[in-house]
């Protein structure tokens, strides 16, 4: 654990979730303070909806704990549900209504005091950009500003605590900029958030971040100390056939993982001393006389195809 516990404001322990025979959820622990943004990352299927719904109090756990904002989820799903916001990956906006009906229906619902609302709902409009379409049907909007919509409707009761399933799956690169800046305003306030992504650069903005693999978490820690712990060394390789370069790499004595990276290669390699004029050697052999090896960064993609053991075998 990396806080007091009396800034931990989800704690979940030993969490176990089984489909028929399908294992989705395998014992999973973490904590989540009170100003972080959680990241949920890992493939298709390892286990990140079905936590995110366990943690919102809509799906039950077969084995272990929840506690949001001091209430047990398991026990007590309604309560925690008063301090909590879900963001399911599709939220329930109702096309029919506007932007303004959307918000006040969320108000009704989580029974927001009527002097707040119209205060709530003004600062929220300007930060998500959308104080000009108030009137405009939500079935009309742009698929970001339903987005924005949906985390504006998320927001209306001032959750503690905020859980977003992939919130910005197909979203704009403005409106997610705009996503983002409203998250790092809910963190300066102590909001915690735990959110799941598919995209490697929100990736690298979360706090700490939780790599699912298999229905486990077998790395937690923040981004630059995952990196840190990505075992060799990275090297770009550029080419003008990245793929031709990538055969001829595969297997060869001390290089641990390939990854194809658009125009160029990532490989690992137990030593680039030791290694670079090695490889040379075997990229000439194979015809390939145009790469520039040269030492690289890791990114956040290339440390989790590292941990997660999904590279190109080597
Ligand atoms: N309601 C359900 N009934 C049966 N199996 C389910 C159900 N929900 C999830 N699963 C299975 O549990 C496993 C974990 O799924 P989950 O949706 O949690 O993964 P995920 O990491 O969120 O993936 P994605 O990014 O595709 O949403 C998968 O094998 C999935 O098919």
């Amino acid at each position: 654990m990396t806080a007091d516990s009396d800034d931990i404001a989800v704690q979940v322990r030993e969490l176990r979730k089984s489909f028929g025979s399908v294992r989705a959820v395998r014992g999973v622990d973490f904590a989540v303070s009170k100003g972080e943004i959680f990241g949920l990352v890992g493939p298709d299927g390892s286990g990140k909806t079905t936590v995110m719904r366990m943690l919102a109090g809509v799906l039950r756990p077969d084995a272990g704990g929840i506690v949001v904002d001091g209430v047990d989820v398991v026990a007590d799903p309604e309560a925690a549900k008063l301090r909590l916001s879900y963001m399911p990956q599709r939220f329930g906006l109702y096309e029919d209504l506007t932007v303004a009906e959307n918000i006040f229906f969320y108000a009704e619902l989580f029974a927001v005091p009527r002097p707040q609302r119209i205060a709530r709902k003004r600062e929220l409009l300007d930060a998500a950009g959308l104080s000009a379409f108030q009137n405009r049907l939500a079935g009309q909007l742009s698929g970001g500003m339903k987005q924005k919509l949906g985390l504006v409707c998320a927001l209306i009761h001032t959750p503690r605590v905020l859980l977003l399933d992939e919130p910005t799956t197909g979203v704009d690169p403005v409106s997610r900029r705009d996503f983002w800046a409203i998250l790092y305003n809910l963190r300066e306030s102590g909001v915690a958030i735990v959110l799941s992504t598919a995209y490697m650069d929100e990736a690298e903005r979360c706090s700490r971040l939780a790599l699912f693999h298999a229905g486990a978490i077998p790395h937690c820690d923040t981004p630059a100390r995952l990196k840190k712990a990505m075992p060799g060394v990275l090297l770009a390789i550029t080419a003008a056939n990245p793929r031709a370069l990538r055969e001829a790499l595969a297997g060869k004595p001390g290089v641990l993982g390939i990854l194809l990276m658009g125009d160029r290669v990532h490989i690992r390699v137990d030593d680039a001393a030791k290694r670079t004029a090695a490889l040379r050697d075997v990229l000439r052999e194979s015809g390939i006389v145009d790469a520039e090896i040269e030492p690289a960064e890791p990114g956040i993609e290339d440390v989790f195809v590292a941990l997660l053991g999904s590279e190109k075998a080597a």
